[in-house]
């Protein structure tokens, strides 16, 4: 037990910790372009990322033509190839991230990120960040049979990191409805990739800014949560 109203907190990975959408577009464009489709603009790629590696190709497709499974399935594996080799160019933690994860790991809460991004490429980028021990349990978005918003993720990832009281902090519906289902307290950030407003996500806290995250913590902590 800590001080701190939790033992663990959960992230969501793109557009919660780190912008990687300018090396998603880049390489969804990439995929694209092999199958003979044009260029999506990197500001409407952030509003197809959330569901996995595969529904953003899928997604991709849909918005420059057809999406037959097929294309999916041929355009895969051009995608994972060409993000895995570029996952770092343009990507960027959120500011005020890393002094908001010092805080909390000072504190004694433990850390761990449950991302839809397949769990090789997840690894490959926290590698890329300098992040490879930032956290205590990763789970990635093929690491279980379900990914988000199906709750079981977010279990494994908590209880991969000593479980105990556990709030999840994301950008998206997505990971609203993986907290809602897994009845955790939820934080949402502003500055992700959610293309609706946030304040419609029903989070027990929106958050601006990482340096907001500590104190939004503490107060969703507090009873009924912290009892
Ligand atoms: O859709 C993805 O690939 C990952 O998205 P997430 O990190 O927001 O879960
Ligand atoms: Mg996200």
């Amino acid at each position: 037990m800590t001080d701190f109203p939790f033992d663990v907190v959960a992230f969501d990975l793109d557009g919660t910790l780190a912008d990687t959408a300018p090396d998603l577009a880049a390489s969804l464009n990439h995929a694209l372009g092999a199958l003979g489709r044009a260029s999506i603009p990197p500001d409407s790629v952030r509003h197809l990322v959330g569901h996995g590696a595969k529904a953003l190709l899928r997604k991709g497709l849909a918005v420059t033509g057809e999406a037959s499974e097929e294309l999916v399935e041929q355009g895969f594996p051009i995608f994972l190839d060409h993000y895995g080799a570029n996952i770092c160019n343009g990507t960027k933690p959120y500011p005020e991230l890393d002094s908001a994860l010092d805080v909390l790991r000072a504190r004694g809460v433990a850390l761990a990120i449950c991302t839809n991004k397949p769990e090789k490429l997840t690894h490959l980028l926290l590698e890329a960040l300098g992040w490879t021990n930032r956290f205590d349990a990763v789970v990635g978005g093929d690491t279980l049979p379900m990914k988000k918003p199906d709750p079981a993720p977010l279990h494994e990832a908590l209880a991969r990191a000593g479980g105990g009281r556990a709030a999840f902090v994301g950008d998206s519906v997505i990971d609203a409805e993986a907290a809602r289902a897994a009845q955790l307290p939820f934080v949402a950030v502003s500055f992700g990739f959610s293309d609706r407003p946030v304040e419609a996500l029903g989070a027990d806290a929106v958050i601006d800014s990482y340096a907001d995250l500590v104190e939004a913590l503490n107060l969703i902590g507090a009873p009924p949560f912290g009892e």
